[in-house]
């Protein structure tokens, strides 16, 4: 049965802070991101925008303050329970399996919505096969959103870096979420590939009804593609608004050191 649709923010931040003991990672964060948005947190090094991500992702839990997802929770969910409640991520450095094919690599995304057990699969019982069909085909799908389908049987490590990623992203994908994460999915790129991820996740939003949450340290990608940006500086947020809004933002010129608004679009 499909989900409500909900009318409120999806995702919804209030006075949330993080501490590690005597270090501030960020403080009195606050933001609503609406279903279907594509919403960036972007801010100059050690802003804060890893720790913010790690607890979205449930990775840390906030000092204090208040995260909802669809109103409810967000600290009651463990990171295991974050594909069942519709929310996937990728990671800024790769999270894939190197041996392993490109299509097993997706299929490991669909882990959590797998019923049939290694016994019955391994008896070749008819549900267990369906259910393994319908899986393969949903990797498939996904695969096909991020262009990658013609190298499903190829190994991961045979890939270039941004194909990688594309197979990251058909990952999170293939759990078919409501909400995707996405950390920092260019960094590390070269500028081609950093063009074509940009594109890639444009062209992922434009399809449909994915909310994406995006954290990126590149200005450029974020302009490209954010509908709206939260920026961080040393742990605080100072403004939030539409691309143009963020570019003409005198506290977000100086926080990007002293960057003309020029150089911050590069
Ligand atoms: N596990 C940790 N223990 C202690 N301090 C931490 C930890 N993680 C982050 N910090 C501190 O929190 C602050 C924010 O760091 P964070 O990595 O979130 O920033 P960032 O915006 O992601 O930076 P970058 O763009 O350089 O990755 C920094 O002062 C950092 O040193």
């Amino acid at each position: 049965m499909a989900r409500p649709r909900p009318t409120g923010p999806i995702l919804e931040a209030r006075d949330l802070t993080l501490r590690f003991g005597e270090v501030t990672a960020f403080q009195d964060v606050a933001f609503a991101v609406m279903p279907g948005e594509l919403f960036a947190v972007i801010g100059p090094n050690g802003a804060g925008k890893t720790s913010l991500f790690n607890v979205l992702s449930r990775v840390y839990t906030p000092t204090s303050g208040q995260i909802a997802l669809d109103g409810r929770d967000l600290t009651a969910l463990r990171p295991r329970d974050l594909a069942g409640a519709g929310v996937a991520r990728t990671f800024q450095n790769l999270g894939l399996f190197g041996p392993l094919s490109v299509l097993d690599n997706v299929l490991v995304g669909r882990h959590h919505l797998m019923r049939a057990g290694a016994l019955r699969a391994g008896f070749g019982l008819r549900s267990a096969r369906a259910e393994e069909r319908e899986h393969t085909a949903a990797a498939m799908a996904a695969l096909e959103r991020t262009g990658m389908a013609d190298v499903a049987g190829v190994a991961v490590e045979n890939l270039a870096y941004g194909d990688r990623k594309r197979v990251e992203i058909a990952r999170a994908l293939a759990m078919h979420p409501r909400l995707l994460l996405l950390d920092e999915p260019v960094a590390g790129m070269s500028a081609d590939e950093r063009v074509e991820i940009t594109e890639l996740v444009r062209a992922l939003h434009a399809d449909g009804d994915l909310t994406i949450l995006l954290v990126e340290h590149d200005m450029g990608m974020v302009m490209r593609v954010a509908q709206r940006i939260l920026v961080l500086d040393f742990g605080r947020p100072i403004a939030v608004g539409s691309p143009a809004e963020i570019q003409a933002d005198e506290a977000v010129i100086r926080a990007y050191l002293g960057a003309a608004p020029e150089a911050a679009t590069a």
